[in-house]
């Protein structure tokens, strides 16, 4: 199996229950749910993505030939101390048209406790350690459990009610970023007040202006 990445880079998790983790992110190319292309967005199943998943040019990004060649590259990013659980977040565009268990077996071999950020149409392999499904509505979700379903909010016939019978442990919501930010924000912040299965979650990267 070869993989696509579209960049490597180390930072703090911006977002979700691990908020404020360094992390090395491993951004995949492409996605199911959108080409990327700007002029496909209008008709694409997901319409908000905030992210350029577009080919293989950014930092650190480029075709990978093997498992033990990404861990490889994963492992030389990560910018901690050597004392401390090494931790990777597989993104994208959509990681799991990609992530098989040769690569997650590769990245523990390599001392990372290894996380996905999955849109849930897709099944993960064995063996990821923390899950975040966020799902997308008019996409079927086939990830039914995790460790946290980070809803981006609101979004027409995806509801947060939806998922709640769901098996996850951590439910959060995200206001969608875009030109209605500040009223999506303030929509979820009432949604969590009334509903406090919910926590908010924010893309603090975004504020804090780190990748
Ligand atoms: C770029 S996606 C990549 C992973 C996967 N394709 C997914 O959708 O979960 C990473 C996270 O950003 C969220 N996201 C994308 N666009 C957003 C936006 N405009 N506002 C808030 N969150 C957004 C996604 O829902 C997901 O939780
Ligand atoms: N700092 C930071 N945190 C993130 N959490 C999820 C991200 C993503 O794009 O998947 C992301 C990202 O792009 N940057
Ligand atoms: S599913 Fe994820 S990567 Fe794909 S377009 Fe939507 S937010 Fe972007
Ligand atoms: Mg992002």
């Amino acid at each position: 199996m070869s993989y696509a990445v579209k960049e490597i880079f180390y930072t703090l998790q911006g977002e979700g229950r691990n908020a404020g983790r360094a992390a090395v992110f491993c951004r995949f190319a492409g996605c199911n749910l959108w080409s990327g292309r700007e002029v496909d967005r209008a008709t694409a199943v997901c319409t908000f993505c905030d992210t350029d998943f577009v080919g293989m040019d950014g930092v650190g990004g480029g075709r990978f030939d093997s498992a033990r060649d990404l861990a490889s590259a994963i492992e030389q990013a990560w910018r901690g101390s050597a004392v401390g659980q090494r931790f990777v977040v597989l993104t994208g565009g959509e990681p799991l048209l990609q992530v098989d268990k040769d690569l997650v077996d590769a990245l523990h071999s390599a001392g990372f406790e290894v996380a996905a950020e999955t849109n849930g149409t897709v099944v993960p392999p064995a063996g990821i350690d923390w899950l975040c499904v966020s799902p997308k509505a008019g996409a079927p979700l086939v990830v039914t459990a995790g460790d946290e379903l980070k809803l981006v909010f609101p979004q027409a016939d995806a509801e947060p009610e939806r998922f709640e019978a769901l098996a996850f442990r951590h439910l959060l919501l995200q206001p969608m970023d875009g030109p209605e930010r500040e009223a999506n924000t303030a929509a979820a912040v009432a949604y969590c007040l009334a509903h406090p299965r919910w926590r908010l979650s924010l893309q603090t990267h975004k504020f804090l202006g780190i990748p």
